[in-house]
């Protein structure tokens, strides 16, 4: 097994709708880490109970290696009491809606707002993504308006596809390489009592990947 000092953990979660392919591209992305047993990572996958996390470490483009702690959220909206208590304590989220499902993308801008009622503006790093590229003919979401709806947000926009395979590992390394930059130029600041981003000083950090579920169920 490979080791190396992470200077950073970064808390990234997944929002958008239920059935869009969050826990897809998550195990999509896992399966690109050695060390996890491929059971755990297919990509058919089951409506996610609250949260699960899993957690990668990734060598960012020009810096450090950083742990990635990533966390897959429930959304149908009856775990909802769960996930939004997690909102506070990330540094990035990757919006996810499927590009043949108009009410996901039509609802962006509610998981946007939830997250910035939680934590306050520009505290977060979004990346709004289009998932199931593949499925061209059943496409209702043109490319262009999710264009524009990412730039009025702020925020980049990039389709992806779990089943061919298409801009799953590019997605998240975007993702942590504008929280990297933002934390470099001082938009990002570490703070005692916020998790979003921690440092890791001196330690040896497995590249492993790990993944545990929430353990209580939703009381809502
Ligand atoms: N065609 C296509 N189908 C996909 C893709 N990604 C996921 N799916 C399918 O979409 C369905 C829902 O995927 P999930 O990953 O469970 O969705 P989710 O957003 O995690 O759902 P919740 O956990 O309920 O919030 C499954 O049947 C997947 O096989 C994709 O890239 N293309």
């Amino acid at each position: 097994m490979e080791a190396g000092v992470c200077r950073y953990q970064f808390r990234i979660a997944l929002l958008g709708d239920a059935a869009v392919g969050k826990t897809s591209l998550l195990r999509c992305y896992m399966r690109g880490a050695p060390g996890i047993p491929e059971p755990e990572l297919e990509l058919e996958s089951a409506p996610t109970v609250g949260v699960e996390f899993y957690s990668r470490t990734v060598q960012l483009q020009a810096g450090p290696r950083v742990k990635l702690q990533l966390w897959d959220t429930a959304g149908q909206e009856r775990f909802r009491c769960i996930t939004r208590s997690f909102y506070r304590n990330v540094v990035g989220v990757l919006l996810v809606f499927d590009v043949t499902n108009r009410k996901s993308f039509e609802h962006i801008r509610d998981w946007h707002q939830e997250v910035m009622a939680t934590q306050g503006p520009d505290k977060a790093i979004f990346l709004l993504v289009g998932h199931k590229s593949d499925l061209q003919s059943a496409r209702c979401v043109s490319t262009q308006e999710a264009e524009e709806l990412a730039a009025s947000l702020g925020m980049g926009f990039m389709e992806t596809s779990t089943k061919s395979n298409c801009n799953v590992d590019l997605a998240f390394d975007t993702l942590a390489n504008t929280i990297q930059q933002a934390l470099w130029q001082g938009a990002i600041k570490l703070e005692e009592d916020w998790g979003g981003v921690r440092l890791i000083q001196n330690t040896q950090v497995s590249r492993q990947p790990s993944r545990m579920q929430h353990p209580g169920p939703c009381r809502c």
